[in-house]
């Protein structure tokens, strides 16, 4: 028997609303990614990419259909067994980072490590390293007013990997950034999610972002295919 992927997307349906005016947001998705794996998810905007992600990452729930991350079934857990899951084995970049703008980099970054009750001296170490990884080592004391955006998306990766997760959800994670820093980002992505074994869905509309991804998936109006050009997309970096 082959081993099941690390993300097991299985048709997957959400609707928000009832009646003439609900809107199908997810239409029977279905998706598998491997550890360590990149997937990129591109689509317009109002294709379901947000409402896909956060039904992966367990922030919602589907009509119908199920996820499994590393085996175990999302979808079927209590809330507060998603909630969990969120704390140990998924970590989320958004587009508009996310960060508290009263701490610096380094209390940033710390923040999950405090929610999962992770000794001060682990943590220490655990923050040193991560912003060490994306480099910003010597940035550990600014907040995010003091930095570029570029640097604050560093942040919010370094604070991602701090908690270790074997899942990354990032939604158009270079969305506010120039299209040189977003490469950059992008490529840091990449790197880490290699490194660190960590399987990755990013949803972008930027061509250059979606040749580094290993995969490319299309969702068109709720539904995904794999788009023909993409069989090429994989294994450029
Ligand atoms: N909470 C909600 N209530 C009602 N409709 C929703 C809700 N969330 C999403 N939708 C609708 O579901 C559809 C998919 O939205 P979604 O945010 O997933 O798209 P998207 O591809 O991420 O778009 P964008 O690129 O603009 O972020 C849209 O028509 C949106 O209006």
């Amino acid at each position: 028997m082959s081993t099941p992927a690390y993300l097991e997307v299985s048709r997957v349906e959400r609707t928000f609303g009832s009646g003439p005016t609900a809107v199908h947001a997810l239409r029977g998705v279905s998706l598998t990614a491997g550890t360590g794996e990149v997937v990129a998810v591109r689509g317009r905007s109002g294709s379901g990419k947000t409402s896909l992600l956060n039904i992966i990452g367990g922030l919602d729930r589907p009509d119908a259909g199920t996820v499994r991350v590393d085996g175990v079934e999302v979808t079927a857990l209590s809330d507060d067994d998603v909630l969990a899951l969120r704390r140990t084995t998924v970590a989320y970049v958004f587009q508009s980072f996310g960060l508290v703008p009263i701490l610096n980099a380094h209390e940033n970054v710390e923040i999950p490590l405090r929610l999962r009750g992770v000794d001060p001296a682990e943590r220490e170490a655990r923050v040193t390293e991560a912003l060490d990884h994306v480099g910003l080592a010597k940035h550990a004391k600014q907040r995010p007013g003091q930095l570029s955006g570029g640097q604050q998306q560093r942040v919010a990766l370094a604070r991602a990997l701090a908690a270790r997760p074997g899942l990354l959800l990032a939604d158009e994670p270079t969305g506010q950034l120039d299209s040189e820093t977003g490469r950059e980002i992008m490529e840091l992505i990449v790197r880490l999610a290699k490194e660190g074994q960590m399987t990755t869905v990013v949803t972008t509309h930027d061509p250059v972002l979606l040749s580094l991804a290993d995969r490319v998936l299309e969702i068109a109006d709720g539904a995904i295919g794999e788009p023909a050009e993409s069989a090429t997309a994989g294994g450029a970096h």
